[in-house]
């Protein structure tokens, strides 16, 4: 009798078939992970509001919580999952109820919380995992991957995974030391995508222009990596009023200087879209059950 493994592997295999076959001219889901080195610098306040801007631009999104033990998107939204990842993984729930809508028709699917979550999954799961990117690849332009702060394997994992990388930092020390290892450890494992870099919490041009400087050439000139700078996001303590108000900050205190800066960066990022290879989403969930799949066996 085969193994679960190799079952896992010919489906993977025709699924892939499958897809090249299928019109790639068309755009399909961007699949986007947001990281940072350190924590509370902001990913998941960046992650609504982008979500929010993109919404205001008609694009469809999808929110993962992959910040495992610390999600707290669904506070920010406002919104009460019953479900996570898990749940659909094990056919505890259906797509449709684990994904919940929040303010401006944002999804939000909460990622599998707990730390043994890795272990638990199994070649059945796997498959469903890749149904899952089926699903969404059809649903929505957008996947966005709101990730834990560090370095942790599988956060490395998911955004070896996914298709582009936004780095989020400040100009603080500690901040640009931790996302810079980060950046160490994804080179170790090859990565060679450009990079896109934004600074949050920006109270100053010359500091913010002065670090991201400095963080592009450092990164070029020891690990031979391309860090773009898409833009920054202004300090405003308004923003921890929106995280209170349980709203997206863009949508409440639209007419401030910070809100102006998330909608300049959305669109930028979303006028990318012609130059994205046609992947998608597919290829995330294919490369997440190969790192699931090493470590099952
Ligand atoms: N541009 C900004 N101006 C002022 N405060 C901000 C800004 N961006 C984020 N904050 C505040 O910083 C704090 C951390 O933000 P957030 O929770 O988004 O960070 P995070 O990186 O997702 O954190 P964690 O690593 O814990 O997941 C919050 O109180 C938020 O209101």
């Amino acid at each position: 009798m085969r193994s679960q493994a190799a079952k896992l592997k010919e489906i993977m295999k025709k699924k892939k078939a499958e897809s090249k076959v299928q019109n790639f001219n068309t755009v399909s889901t961007r699949t986007i992970a947001i990281a940072s080195g350190k924590g509370g610098v902001g990913k998941s306040t960046f992650t609504v509001n982008f979500a929010y801007n993109l919404r205001k631009l008609d694009k469809k999104v999808l929110i993962i919580d992959s910040d495992i033990g610390m999600a707290n998107l669904d506070i920010m939204l406002g919104v009460q999952p019953n479900y996570d990842m898990g749940h659909l993984l094990r056919e505890e729930c259906s797509l449709e109820e684990a994904v919940i809508e929040g303010p401006a028709g944002i999804k939000l699917l909460s990622g599998i919380t707990g730390d043994d979550s890795f272990i638990d999954i199994k070649n059945e799961a796997m498959k469903k995992l890749i149904e899952l990117g089926d699903k969404i690849e059809k649903n929505y332009d957008y996947l966005l991957i709101d990730l834990g702060a560090g370095a942790a394997k599988s956060i490395v994992n998911t955004i070896l995974a996914a298709e582009e990388l936004i780095l989020l930092l400040t100009t603080e020390p500690t901040s640009v030391m931790d996302s810079y290892s980060l950046i160490k450890i994804l080179s170790k494992h090859q990565y060679k995508k450009k990079i896109k870099l934004v600074i949050n919490q920006s109270q100053s041009k010359k500091d913010t222009d002065k670090t991201a400087q400095r963080i592009i050439k450092t990164v070029k000139n020891y690990l031979d990596l391309d860090l773009t700078l898409v833009g920054s996001i202004s300090y405003d303590r308004k923003i921890s009023e929106a995280l209170r108000k349980q709203k997206p900050y863009s949508e409440i205190f639209s007419k401030r200087k910070a809100a102006q800066d998330f909608e300049n960066l959305t669109r930028k990022i979303s006028g990318e879209e012609k130059e994205q290879s046609s992947k998608g989403v597919k290829s995330y969930f294919y490369k997440m059950v190969g790192f699931f799949n090493k470590h099952v066996k």
